[in-house]
């Protein structure tokens, strides 16, 4: 089932929680709600669900207008981190609840739901605690068990807020990997908040990333981090290195340090480089010259992060660097040593335009390190 959502905007009072904004989803797609508190994601999956009313705009689901269909009409599957399992029910009684409460005309048999029950539990991989109560559940099986509930009637929108916001991170990221293969096997539209960017780029075929109630962009995972349309996306998803300087002959200039700007951008203003998209060098290049002192090596995981401040210039925060750990281990650097860098790669935002431009340089690097 697709939804639109067509110029939807929400007051509170005298404050707009969601100005007026639209966006479509494909049917069969996982789509993430990304977004700092207050951003208005919650609002916007209310306003889904029915369980609040929009000022103004329309909501359909495929060809259906629902825009003015009570909640319980809009057949949507809810999983709430607080929409808390009925304790007194076993886990069974718990998932059979949605089937059971349907109007005698749409209520499958007795052995229908017990099979259905079965069948969700076996999916979720519960069904050994079939029997069991909420309170002898881990945080983990306990949101397995409020997805079969939310399957049960097997609605072709899911909707979910934060679904694994109280779980730890280990726990997560295993019902993540989960979550995606029954998505792929059952294929229900989906809309999910969270604020965990890492469960919005793994999750999500399509990921929104909200602020102050509008929509900043909507686009695949991938390529939201490698092309932000904003400075907003840049900062919010994942670490950027961001250069400030004045224009002067073809040059970004601040402090001791530059960088080389291809012609056509004269401009001041700001490059935004992600970490990958720089490099070590021994000396300045032709290209920049950024001096940076070491402040902390983390030779963890699939690459070495170091973290730089700059000499004779500045930035807001140090920048990061990601190498991998065999050219790591060419340059042994340590804390306290001095490198200089060049970009490969950045997005240009000029101070008279809102939307950067993508710049790209030559490799030009050397090795060696300079002590001090
Ligand atoms: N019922 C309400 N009455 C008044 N203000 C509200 C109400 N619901 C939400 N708001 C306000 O609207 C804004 C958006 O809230 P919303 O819950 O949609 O944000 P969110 O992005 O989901 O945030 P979080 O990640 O913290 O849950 C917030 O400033 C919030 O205080």
């Amino acid at each position: 089932m697709s939804i639109r959502i067509e110029n939807v905007a929400k007051r509170f009072g005298a404050f707009q929680a969601l100005a007026p904004l639209s966006l479509d989803i494909g049917e069969g797609e996982m789509v993430g709600l990304l977004g700092p508190s207050g951003s208005g994601k919650t609002t916007l999956l209310r306003i889904i669900a029915g369980l609040e009313g929009a000022d103004t705009g329309r909501i359909w689901f495929g060809s259906r207008d629902v825009s003015e269909l009570h909640v319980r009409d809009r057949r949507v599957g809810f999983v709430f981190q607080h929409y808390a399992l009925f304790k007194h029910m076993t886990v069974a009684d718990n998932v059979a609840f949605g089937l059971e409460v349907l109007p005698r005309h749409e209520r499958p048999s007795s052995a229908q739901i017990k099979q259905r029950v079965g069948d969700l539990l076996d999916m979720v991989q519960l069904n050994h605690l079939a029997q069991r109560f909420p309170a002898q559940l881990s945080g983990g099986q306990k949101q397995r068990v409020a997805l079969a509930r939310a399957l049960a009637t097997q609605p072709e929108v899911l909707l979910m807020d934060e679904p694994f916001g109280a779980l730890d991170a280990k726990v997560r990221k295993e019902l993540r990997q989960w979550l995606r293969q029954l998505h792929e096997e059952l294929k229900f539209t989906s809309v999910f908040v969270t604020h965990d960017q890492d469960e919005a780029l793994e999750l999500s075929d399509q990921v929104v990333v909200m602020s102050h109630g509008r929509i900043e962009q909507v686009d695949e995972p991938a390529k939201l981090y490698a092309s932000p349309q904003s400075r907003f996306v840049f900062d919010f998803l994942g670490h950027v290195n961001v250069f400030e300087g004045q224009s002067y002959r073809g040059r970004l200039n601040q402090g001791q340090a530059w960088i080389q700007l291809p012609e056509q951008h004269l401009d001041s203003g700001e490059l935004y480089m992600r970490p990958h998209e720089m490099r070590v060098t021994a000396n300045p290049t032709t290209i920049a010259h950024l001096p940076l002192k070491v402040m902390a090596v983390n030779p963890v995981g699939a690459e070495v992060r170091l973290e730089l401040v700059p000499l004779g210039w500045e930035t807001s925060s140090p920048w990061e660097l990601g190498l991998s750990h065999h050219e790591y281990q060419r340059w042994s650097l340590k804390r306290g040593d001095q490198v200089y860098v060049e970009p490969s790669k950045a997005h240009f935002f000029s101070q008279h335009t809102a939307a950067p431009s993508e710049i790209s340089w030559p490799c030009t690097s050397t090795a060696g390190v300079v002590e001090v």
